[in-house]
């Protein structure tokens, strides 16, 4: 049986490149056929295992030279895996910055070309033409050859062609970064489009807003692994996770490390029990949770209009959100916040103490405090995820708390015909005016 269009398959998928320690050994190696043996092998690959559905939208994520691009070459057919199996069902464009262009051609004539080597007719490729030039949007440039263009206008040329294609599976490495905000929202409205019309798409992407506003799935690349793929917002989670952890030099974090240091044992048991969330162990096993641990969050509750615990709220209501914390440490200049976001994983609100106007806290090991956020939600109706956070104000900012699903939080619709489109409810109002 053959597999559905758009469909990816990877089994222990391995990619190791020759690397050298300088000119010298290349050389020689060179010279002598591989027999002097002076390289080694960097893997940048590891036994990578991926199914992806026809139809999905999957985020790449990963820091720097975590395997992403080689991950999407090896799924796009330009580089063969040095071990394993890759099943692609489909024909795959990938989108790479500028690449893909024949720099003395003009813009006009390198359209013509690539939409002939990816698979379109001429006179398809005549017909979308005025669109493709409308999307690319690079004025008198594209009658200059490509060699004449900014890496921006190549980026939008080649993102014009690929959407326009119509492709089975397209893959992006990062070609909408290098574009301006209004090109990032064509772009993204083109490949909904595309995705409403059932293609996959595989999106490397540095932004996590990108990520989580786009993609129903996600997958994190760590030293060539695989390290998780799923849920668009927890793999995001998990990847900030990963970026805080890094940024203190730990590598992979192994979730929240609980270590009791300015309190002592009997003060840290008895904090445990009065307070479940200090200790949440499946929250520090799914990174949903990190953070270098001075101060932290010890419980979350959200309120409703009359003060009491929340019951049914609706667009308009304002709620209060009570996060409660205990400092393990002294610590100085401490900024606390918090983070809407909705069922897609889209971050709607955010805000913290200094941007309220509150002065950066100082706290004494074992001290007790809470912080009271009142919000109005001009929010459309659904489900909502509170992420609480506790930092340093400084410039560089520390995490000592980050709890990914700190509460939730509901909106009804106000009546049955109460369905608004877009994200937000902003206030508003209508009149007529008469002329007569
Ligand atoms: N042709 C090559 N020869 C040697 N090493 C390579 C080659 N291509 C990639 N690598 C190495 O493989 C690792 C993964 O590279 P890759 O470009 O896939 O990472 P990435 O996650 O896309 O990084 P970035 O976010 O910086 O683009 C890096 O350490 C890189 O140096």
């Amino acid at each position: 049986m053959s597999a559905t269009p758009g469909s990816i398959s990877l089994r222990g998928v391995s990619k190791s490149f020759r690397v050298y320690d300088g000119g010298k050994a290349r050389l020689l190696d060179a010279l002598t056929f591989g027999r002097a043996d002076r390289g080694r092998d960097f893997w940048a690959l590891r036994d990578v295992d991926l199914e992806v559905e026809r139809g999905t939208t999957m985020g790449v994520l990963g820091r720097n030279g975590a395997g992403k691009s080689t991950l999407l070459r090896v799924i796009a057919g330009n580089l063969r895996p040095t071990r394993g199996e890759v099943r692609v069902a489909g024909q795959p464009i990938f989108l790479q910055m500028g690449a893909g262009f024949n720099p003395d051609y003009t813009g006009r004539e390198n359209v013509m070309l690539n939409g002939l080597v990816l698979g379109l007719e001429r006179k398809k490729i005549l017909e979308r033409f005025d669109e493709i030039e409308a999307f690319a949007d690079i004025g008198e440039f594209i009658d200059q050859p490509v060699r004449t263009y900014s890496s921006g206008m190549r980026s939008r040329l080649g993102f014009a062609v690929a959407v326009n294609v119509e492709p089975d599976i397209l893959i992006v490495d990062e070609a909408l970064s290098v574009g301006d905000a209004v090109f990032k929202q064509m772009g993204l409205q083109k490949m909904r489009e595309l995705r409403d019309r059932g293609s996959t798409i595989l999106l490397v992407s540095h932004s996590i807003g990108t990520v989580r506003g786009f993609c129903t799935r996600a997958a994190l690349m760590h030293q060539g692994r695989l390290i998780a793929s799923g849920d668009t917002a927890e793999i995001a989670d998990r990847y900030q996770a990963l970026l805080s952890g890094s940024a203190r030099g730990s590598g992979v974090p192994e979730g929240f490390k609980y270590e009791p240091e300015g309190l002592g044992d009997d003060e840290e048991a008895e904090a445990v029990e009065r307070d479940p969330l200090l200790a949440d162990e499946s929250l520090k096993k799914t990174g949903l949770r990190h953070g270098t641990g001075e101060v932290k969050v010890s419980d979350v509750e959200v309120l409703g209009p009359d003060g009491g615990p929340v019951g049914v709220l609706r667009p308009g209501d304002e709620i209060r959100v009570r996060l409660h914390l205990l400092a393990r440490e002294d610590v100085e200049g401490v900024k606390v916040g918090i983070t809407f976001r909705n069922q897609t994983g889209l971050e709607v609100f955010s805000t913290d103490t200094v941007h309220e106007g509150l002065a950066p806290e100082s706290l004494m090991a074992g001290k007790r405090v809470f912080v009271d956020f009142t919000v109005g939600l001009a929010l459309k109706p659904g489900n909502y995820g509170i992420v609480a956070h506790v930092s340093s104000a400084g410039k560089k900012k520390t995490y000592y708390d980050w709890l990914g699903v700190a509460a939730t939080f509901k909106l009804n619709k106000l009546d049955s015909k109460d369905v608004v489109p877009g994200l937000v409810r902003l206030p508003s109002r209508a009149e007529v005016g008469r002329r007569d």
